[in-house]
């Protein structure tokens, strides 16, 4: 009887959520770090952002981009389970494309030639600023790292993708219209591929996150994930001497 006050506190503190409250926690996560709230990506759907400016987003999400492959390659290891590593190879093969000239990092590149850069430029990565380059350097070497429970957790930012992307075609149509609208072949993809990706990576960290200890990680995982992408912005904001 006499501690049955203090096992309540406890109990809060420790009691795993349900799968509905783990859902809860991991939105209101996105609602409040996600990038679409970033001055950057502001200033890009409004349609402040100069030539110069959205030139070198792409190129330095390009470097972002040209990644994501190589962190699914490094979770993908982690699964001993056919079914989860041939669902997870599906990802790696949207950005790889399943031939030369195909995927999603070839959409990128013709992205950036739309809007006036080179290829080889792109490729070559000497456009991408520090700041970028230890925001991925971050992500990847998290997903290398951790377990596979935090590394899929990660991804969950993607769930929030899909209306981002929506909005942001738009504000291409209508404020860079410079930019040709087959550029944005990368991103109309992404409106499904995004979706579907986030919807099987929460349905995998709902039936793997199921103490307490590791539902906190998952939203650890989330808030990590949030801040790479916003440092990403940060840097891309701030930009560098000499380097556009
Ligand atoms: O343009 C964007 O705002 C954006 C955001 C995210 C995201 O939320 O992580 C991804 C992408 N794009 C994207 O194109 C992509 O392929 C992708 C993969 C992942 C991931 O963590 O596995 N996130 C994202």
């Amino acid at each position: 009887m006499t501690t049955t006050a203090p096992r309540t506190a406890a109990d809060a503190d420790t009691a795993p959520w349900t799968p509905e409250e783990l859902t809860e926690r991991l939105r209101a996560v996105s609602a409040a770090r996600y990038h679409d709230r970033h001055p950057f990506n502001v200033r890009m759907h409004e349609g402040t952002l100069t030539r110069e400016e959205l030139r070198r987003w792409i190129t330095n999400r390009f470097h972002y981009q040209r990644h994501i492959p190589v962190k699914d390659a490094l979770i993908l290891a982690k699964f001993d389970d056919p079914a989860l590593r041939r669902g997870w190879l599906r990802r790696i093969q949207d950005h790889d494309g399943e031939r030369d000239g195909t995927g999603g990092i070839e959409r990128w590149l013709r992205l950036g030639e739309a809007a006036g850069l080179d290829r080889r430029q792109l490729l070559d990565s000497s456009q991408v600023l520090p700041g970028v380059r230890l925001a991925v350097d971050g992500y990847v070497n998290f997903c290398r790292l951790r377990p596979a429970l935090d590394a899929v957790a990660a991804s969950l930012t993607e769930l929030s993708a899909p209306d981002l992307m929506r909005t942001r075609i738009a504000a291409f149509e209508r404020h860079y219209p410079w930019i040709d609208a087959a550029g944005l072949a990368y991103f109309r993809t992404r409106v499904g591929q995004g979706g579907r990706d986030g919807r099987e990576a929460l349905g995998l960290v709902l039936a793997w996150a199921r103490t307490r200890e590791e539902q906190d990680r998952a939203v650890a995982a989330l808030t990590f994930k949030c801040d790479v992408l916003w440092s990403l912005l940060d840097a891309v904001d701030h930009g560098a001497g000499g380097v556009t």
